[in-house]
């Protein structure tokens, strides 16, 4: 294979790796914050806190020349999966 192409994609497969850990450094975070609002009766979903969170997430995407609406699809995505694990610990 051409030895730059193989070069960016030596690079391509680090940060995919390790984006999966940070994912699954947040995913243990939000386990802990699921069981907690489910024993003490919190709801799932946080609108305002996610609110602030999309906001302040586009606007590191702008500093960081990313594509903000990308940015917050991508976060949304993210956060409405750990809304469906919350809403599953809280029935049990
Ligand atoms: O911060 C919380 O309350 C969470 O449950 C975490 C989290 C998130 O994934 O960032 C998920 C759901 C809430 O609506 C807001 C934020």
């Amino acid at each position: 294979m051409d030895e730059t192409l193989k070069r960016y994609r030596e690079s391509i497969d680090n940060i995919d790796a390790a984006l999966v850990f940070m994912l699954a450094e947040r995913f243990k975070v939000t386990q802990a914050v699921g069981e907690y609002k489910a024993t003490h009766d919190l709801p799932p979903a946080d609108p305002g806190r996610e609110e602030r969170q999309i906001s302040r997430l586009r606007q590191l995407a702008l500093d960081a020349n990313l594509d903000p609406d990308f940015t917050e699809k991508f976060l949304r995505f993210i956060i409405d999966e750990v809304i469906r694990h919350h809403e599953r610990l809280r029935e049990g």
